[in-house]
């Protein structure tokens, strides 16, 4: 199994989050002190997604990477391949993404004297509380909305990458950086605007059982937050995600490509 997309991944995933860390941190109004616990995470993440798509397309079209560009593989090959990768990395950013909401979400903007310590002391404090209240089930909770979220999005998300870049590169050729950098704006932005509904509920459910157990399901938190809210709910954040998504997946897809082609 070629370890190249993984690694390619690994450094793609950490490089774009740098450059999406303050978008990040307005979407929730908190303040994510230090950088190596997303980094870690993502980096973590984002290896488990590029390593997953590009070997499940060798398996799929028996076409290795530095090959695809000559020899396309079909969107549904793509889209498969996507959505396995998707399926398979929410998986494991499932306990980091849950310890990165309960921080981001027990910090206030402005710190009010007097005011109790918050519950949570660091990453490593709250995945170990996390554990001791809530159980080794607590870790993944919102997983399955995580799930919903990321399998077909990571389809919509390659399939406009590769469909860019096919539609403004010359036949056979490698595309250019300006292409990357664009396909994989668009790529980012198409697989937020499609992630937004589920990503609202998924950081619900994640808040979900800090004190008391509000939800019982993902369908149900989905039909109390339209009840309460309106189906407006679904897009709340789409403009911020969409901000932050198209610089940190044009300079993740780009440093992605380079490195392949540095290393092929
Ligand atoms: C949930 N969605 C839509 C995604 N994960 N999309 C793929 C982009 C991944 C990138 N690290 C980012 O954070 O934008």
């Amino acid at each position: 199994m070629p370890v190249e997309e993984f690694v390619a991944g690994w450094i793609s995933g950490a490089l774009g989050l740098v450059l999406g860390h303050p978008f990040d941190t307005v979407k929730l109004l908190g303040f994510f002190k230090g950088m190596s616990f997303p980094i870690a995470s993502i980096a973590v993440v984002n290896s488990v997604l590029f390593g997953v798509y590009s070997n499940t397309l060798l398996l799929l079209t028996a076409t290795s990477h530095q090959e695809r560009w000559a020899q396309p593989p079909s969107y549904m090959h793509i889209f498969l391949a996507g959505c396995t990768g998707g399926f398979l990395q929410a998986y494991c950013l499932a306990p980091f993404d849950l310890i990165k909401v309960r921080l981001q979400n027990q910090t206030e903007p402005v710190a009010q004297p007097g005011s109790p310590p918050p519950q949570y002391q660091g990453p490593v404090h709250c995945a170990a509380s996390i554990f001791r209240e809530e159980g080794y089930r607590g870790l993944f909770r919102g997983a399955w909305a995580l799930m919903l979220r990321d399998t077909p999005t990571m389809g919509i998300y390659f399939i406009t990458y590769e469909g860019l870049c096919h539609q403004y590169t010359p036949e056979g050729q490698n595309p250019s950086s300006a292409t990357v950098l664009v396909a994989g704006g668009f790529a980012g932005i198409a697989s937020w605007v499609a992630a937004t509904p589920l990503d609202v509920i998924k950081s619900r459910m994640q808040m979900d059982g800090l004190r008391r157990r509000v939800y019982q399901g993902v369908l149900d938190c989905m039909v109390s937050s339209v009840r309460q809210e309106g189906l407006g709910v679904f897009f709340r954040g789409v403009t911020i995600n969409s901000a932050r998504a198209f610089p940190v997946n044009a300079v993740t897809f780009l440093s992605y490509e380079y490195l392949l082609r540095w290393w092929g």
